[in-house]
């Protein structure tokens, strides 16, 4: 595989300005709850509250403040990991999770309110929980694999212009991750760990298993972690971690995307997404990758741009696969091909008439910026 359409000359124009590359980065108010305050604020972690569960425990809603604050708490179980997450940590949120989020927000993540103390008020020891910002619509691998929505209700699958806008957002996420200095890489690229908020915008989350890139290599001893499907195979040993190991995962999701197959998937041959879609692209057949359920979109240069983008987020050796800023450029003319153009449609007309009334501070064309 190897393409040049979507191939950028320079590396950096996409980065976000706001995310100073070489500063320190900027920690935000960060809150220490009582555990008997999030017990109650979820009913005893009740099954009422229970908003899904992860291969490290149980994710609960929370009504805090009144009323005033709707949040998610992450309760790790008793028991220790299960199925697909492959990690060397141990489960639950550590002090790195704590440690990574609380540097970083961003508009793009799923990002941190707070945690409890780690003590009860007997002072005994409790489980530590972690309060991070309520995603109301669920995840990307419910939107993209369920027929059901998060309130129960039959839904369609997500169209084109969702899943290149998600597609993009969820890639400058990353790249706000590794233009942190030293670099953040997250790991755990996958469809369960990107949230779709309450404005349907994609949230990246889920960063247990996150750790920071730093040039010594006696503090890069995290072993090789992720989940079965996305995982880098280059990335063997802790030495071979690199920003790219997260390039490979986001290739896989960008194929999970397009074709609404997932990362491993029994009911396709080969199950594995990269050896699936590999002599697909190889062969230029753009139209078979894409999810028989929506049907190539009209413009099949879009679906052209992003396989041939996957393709070489996949590549076997690191260093072949583009940097997330040149993804995130690749992806912002993808979506700007693939949305209607503003001014010459009702929809861009809309946005520019609310503009200029001063009504619209979130148009869905560029999502928000990150503010850290
Ligand atoms: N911030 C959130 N807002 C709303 N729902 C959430 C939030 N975070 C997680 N969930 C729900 O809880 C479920 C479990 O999340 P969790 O992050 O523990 O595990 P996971 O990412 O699905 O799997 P794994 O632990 O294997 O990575 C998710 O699938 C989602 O349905």
């Amino acid at each position: 595989m190897g393409y040049l359409s979507c191939r950028s000359r320079s590396s950096t124009s996409t980065v976000d300005p706001l995310i100073p590359k070489s500063k320190p980065t900027h920690r935000t108010a960060i809150r220490t709850f009582l555990y008997e305050d999030l017990e109650s604020a979820t009913h005893g972690f009740s099954k009422d509250s229970l908003l899904g569960r992860g291969s490290h425990g149980c994710v609960y809603k929370a009504v805090l403040d009144n009323g005033k604050l709707i949040a998610a708490v992450k309760k790790p179980s008793s028991n220790g990991p299960r199925d697909s997450t492959w990690s060397s940590t141990s489960y639950g949120p550590d002090d790195n999770e704590i440690e990574i989020l609380s540097s970083i927000r961003c508009s793009r993540l799923v990002n941190l309110l707070g945690y409890t103390s780690g003590a009860a008020a007997n002072q005994q020891q409790q489980q530590r929980l972690l309060v991070v910002e309520y995603m109301a619509n669920g995840t990307l691998h419910d939107n993209l694999h369920s027929s059901v929505d998060s309130g129960g209700n039959s839904s369609d699958p997500p169209g084109w212009i969702d899943r290149v806008r998600w597609a993009h957002q969820i890639a400058r996420a990353v790249d706000s991750l590794h233009s942190m200095d030293p670099p953040v890489i997250h790991r755990d690229i996958k469809s369960s760990n990107v949230l779709i908020d309450r404005r349907r915008n994609a949230r990246l989350g889920d960063f247990g298993l996150a750790v920071r890139l730093t040039a010594d290599p006696f503090r890069c001893t995290a072993r090789p972690a992720g989940t079965l499907g996305y995982i880098d195979p280059a990335y063997v040993t802790p030495e071979d971690l690199s920003v790219k190991s997260d390039v490979f995962s986001f290739g896989i999701l960008l194929l999970e995307m397009m074709s609404g197959r997932k990362a491993i998937d029994v009911g396709y041959s080969p199950p594995s997404a990269v050896d699936w879609a590999a002599p697909i692209i190889g062969r230029r057949g753009f139209g078979e990758l894409c999810d028989p359920r929506i049907g190539p979109p009209g413009d099949l240069g879009v679906a052209e741009m992003v396989a041939e983008l996957a393709g070489r987020c996949v590549e076997g050796k690191a260093e072949r696969r583009p940097s997330m800023a040149e993804a995130v450029e690749c992806l912002s003319k993808v979506r700007r091909r693939a949305s209607p153009s503003p001014g010459k449609n009702v929809w861009g007309g809309i946005v520019a008439a609310a503009k200029r009334r001063g009504r619209v501070s979130d148009v869905p064309v560029e999502g928000p910026k990150c503010n850290s």
